[in-house]
């Protein structure tokens, strides 16, 4: 039977979500509903509280209800909810970003991680006066027109990483290429490096599950970059605040020229932001021709939530404790699957991880590596492990987010869990 809070959002909201991956399509069934969230957990309508591996997608890099972050907006929202003119706690939250991710000189604030990757590109067309841009298959890096081809994340989930609705000459421009794959990079640029933009990449990606780069491919590109005059971006929507207080590329030791935030930088509001060089950076309006603009942007609820979200991730010791519980859920899971004769893959960052269900023994870096796996028994696994009260992200091309919040409890409890499911699976 259909759940009826999903058979009544159908009725009105467009396959019943307002995002597609919560749909459950790339595992069947019906998604939860959820109620509220504390910590590490979520309450969904079923009365259940869930071990939340989702994290709303990354923002819930403290856990969920930080009093910390709700303190922040309530005390913000009963100043006003907007104004459209500047305030002091934009200034605040830019020059925190500056001084968290070195190569950021100059910020402009906007509402998504897709805003930010959009304007990004447009900033590196207008600054190049090229057009082509580079992107890396099952990379995602949101929804705008140029990024939306052999995209990762939802986009893979529905089978369309190429969506119709963007016009072929926009997609034409837009140049795909494996991921981990720096003679392609270089093959590329020999072609056509006078017409190329920019490279735009998730330096660590986490929408065709988890894939870190190979050794020298980040510095590979931004090489290739340098030589031919182009702009590297590195898209850390996702990996922002969470790898290290610097992002992918302090983990990495690897700096973009431009780089797009989201996520944790809003601390669970709609918050976007870019940044990078100020000589790039100045092309944009109103200092340069580049134009972009948000009636939102600088929100002083999403300043107040990614503000005290910062302070979170700033503690001493956060990213080695969050590092230290991602290695004990992962190493508890491959334990777990080795009782059980089941062939399971893990790669990991700090508070990212991915699951791979294959007979493959060496390491898993490439696109294609990753849909070979067996889809089926990942959604198996899926289905007995929200069972069993663990919630893991409904696809099989999403990392996974640790948080702060898990306790060695949690994960203790999880790897029990899924021995339980990898017994039957
Ligand atoms: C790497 C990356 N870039 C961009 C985006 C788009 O961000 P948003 O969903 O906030 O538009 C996402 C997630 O959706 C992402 O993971
Ligand atoms: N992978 C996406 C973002 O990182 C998942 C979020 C969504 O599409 O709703």
């Amino acid at each position: 039977m259909t759940h009826p809070l999903f058979e009544e959002a159908k009725q009105y909201i467009v396959g019943g979500v307002n995002s597609p991956v919560r749909a459950f399509t790339g595992v069947g069934g019906e998604p939860l509903f959820v109620e509220s969230a504390q910590g590490a957990r979520v309450h969904a309508s079923d009365g259940r509280a869930y071990i939340d591996y989702v994290g709303s997608w990354g923002p819930m890099i403290g856990g969920h209800s930080r009093p910390e972050v709700i303190e922040a907006v309530q005390r913000a929202a009963s100043r006003g909810l907007s104004f459209g003119a500047p305030t002091e706690v934009e200034t605040a939250m830019a020059k925190r970003i500056c001084e968290l991710v070195p190569s950021i000189e100059r910020v402009r604030m906007v509402n998504s991680g897709t805003e930010a990757t959009m304007t990004a590109i447009r900033l590196a067309r207008g600054y190049t006066g090229r057009e082509r841009v580079v992107k890396f298959e099952g990379n995602y890096h949101g929804h705008s027109d140029s990024l939306l081809v052999k995209a990762g994340s939802g986009a893979l989930t529905q089978g369309v990483p190429n969506s119709p609705g963007v016009p072929a000459g926009l997609a034409d421009l837009t140049m795909t290429l494996p991921y981990n794959d720096l003679d392609a990079v270089r093959q590329a640029f020999a072609e056509k490096g006078d017409e190329i933009a920019c490279i735009i990449v998730e330096p660590v990606a986490g929408n065709m599950n988890c894939i870190p780069p190979e050794a020298g491919f980040l510095e590979g590109l931004k090489s290739v970059c340098e030589e031919y005059g182009a702009v590297l971006i590195f898209d850390e929507v996702m990996t922002g605040f969470r790898l290290a207080p610097g992002g992918a590329q302090e983990w990495a030791g690897v700096t973009p020229h431009l780089t797009t935030l989201g996520k944790i930088v809003g601390g669970g509001m709609p918050v976007g932001a870019l940044g990078g060089q100020q000589k790039i950076m100045e092309y944009l309006s109103p200092m340069g021709p580049v134009y972009q603009a948000g009636t939102l942007s600088g929100n002083p609820l999403g300043m107040a939530a990614g503000l005290a979200m910062m302070d979170i991730i700033s503690e001493p010791g956060f990213h080695a404790r969050l590092d230290q519980r991602t290695a004990q859920l992962c190493d508890g899971l491959l334990e777990a699957a080795r009782e059980a004769g089941i062939p399971l893959r893990i790669n990991r960052v700090p508070g990212m991880f991915g699951l791979f269900f294959t007979d493959e023994q060496g390491p898993i870096s490439r696109f294609s590596q990753v849909s070979a796996c067996d889809q089926d028994r990942f959604k198996r696994f899926f289905h007995g492990m929200l069972e069993q009260g663990v919630y893991l992200a409904p696809s099989a091309f999403e990392a996974g987010f640790v948080s702060s919040a898990h306790s060695e409890q949690d994960i203790a409890s999880t790897v029990d869990a899924a021995r339980t499911v990898m017994a039957r699976l």
